[in-house]
């Protein structure tokens, strides 16, 4: 049994850092692992314009500068937040910055910090989606419709229909990423799709279904959006990041919100999973004997899809143990890892 994997350093192509004591707390959870994140924009106030994201850029530079990791090491890629207001003008710049390598749709309402998203794609948003189409920017969409009429677990599938069809024939040539995909519809779709389309699948959607959710009780912790799925989805999902199309690559995201905010009434969707990334994903791949197509998917397809080159560095993952803590800190607060205090057989080598 092979017991250790070397891989091209992977990169994490959707990712929550947050900001102020947060983002402390957890960039160098990320940095340890991968060698860039696309880092999503849902701050508050969202991050909708060029110079907000070159600013928030530098904050993160310099939280993973006071945690001792150099700009060369790790390197933020940054996105813009779409309203229903964004300009055209506003995608050119964020081109010519070199720094903004997408632009988020987050259908208002979606969401954690959605409220200032789109409300009508198509209706309000053409302009822009015509000068992204046209610089090569790519539309990371959370693709989840908001209608309360859907069964939240098939937000994703009405989704499909509604824009992601719609989308594609109006703009043939467009760059799309279908972030944190979660169901057989979504793989289905991304495969038959004709243009530049391609899914990020987060460790947690490989590793569990639905009933995690509720496993001797509701465990808050296990809660994200799009919210897990059956068993059937977690399986196609799992045959699609192991497969043979480039088309799916590694996203965690990874949502870091404060224990007290889980652990609520009206507890935030978000799973935290920056801490032990490349070993859950190791895990799900390993689970179907598949550890071979891991270097693709988490190193590979994604640095392809984007135009970028990959990483110089490599990871080492070896079988043996590894214990997720309980918690972390986090400012005065503090994250719960996803599986806090599991085991998982797979760890990651430090350098
Ligand atoms: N995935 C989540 O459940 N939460 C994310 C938002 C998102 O990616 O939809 C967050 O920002 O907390
Ligand atoms: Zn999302
Ligand atoms: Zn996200």
């Amino acid at each position: 049994m092979t017991t250790s994997y070397r891989i091209t350093r992977p990169d994490d192509w959707h990712l929550h850092l947050r900001d102020g004591d947060m983002l402390d707390a957890v960039a160098p959870h990320t940095a340890r692992q991968f060698g860039r994140a696309i880092i999503m924009p849902n701050l508050r106030p969202p991050v909708t314009t060029t110079e907000q994201a070159l600013a928030y850029r530098g904050r993160i530079v310099a939280a993973l500068e006071r945690a001792g990791i150099g700009a060369s090491e790790f390197e933020p890629l940054m996105t813009l937040y779409l309203t229903d207001n964004t300009r055209p003008e506003e995608i050119r710049a964020a081109k010519a910055s070199g720094m903004v390598h997408g632009v988020k749709l987050y259908p208002a309402g979606a969401t954690t910090n959605s409220d200032a998203g789109v409300t009508d794609l198509l209706g309000k948003c053409s302009a822009v989606l015509e000068a992204m189409q046209e610089v090569d920017m790519p539309l990371l969409v959370h693709g989840e419709v908001t209608d309360p009429a859907i069964d939240l677990f098939d937000r994703e599938a009405v989704f499909i229909e509604r824009v992601m069809q719609p989308l594609r024939r109006s703009f043939p040539a467009l760059k799309v990423v279908f972030e944190h995909l979660t169901t057989k519809d979504g793989v289905d779709y991304v495969l038959s799709d004709s243009g530049p389309t391609a899914a990020t699948l987060t460790a947690h959607h490989l590793l569990y279904n639905r009933n995690a959710l509720f496993l001797g009780g509701i465990r808050p912790h296990y809660y994200c959006l799009p919210v897990l799925k059956r068993e059937v989805h977690r399986k196609a999902l799992l045959d699609a990041a192991t497969g043979d199309s480039d088309k799916f690559f590694l996203g965690t995201d990874s949502a870091p919100h404060a224990r007290g905010l889980k652990e609520h009434a009206c507890g935030c969707a978000g799973c935290y999973t920056a801490l032990h990334a490349m070993e859950l994903y190791a895990t799900a791949f390993d689970s179907v004997g598949r550890m071979d197509r891991l270097e693709a998917f988490a190193s590979l397809n994604g640095p392809a899809f984007y135009g970028l080159p990959p990483n110089k560095g490599s990871l080492v993952l070896e079988r043996g143990s590894y214990r997720i803590p309980e918690e972390l800190p986090a400012g005065g607060t503090t994250v719960v890892p996803l599986a806090a205090g599991e085991e998982l057989a797979w760890s990651v080598r430090q350098a």
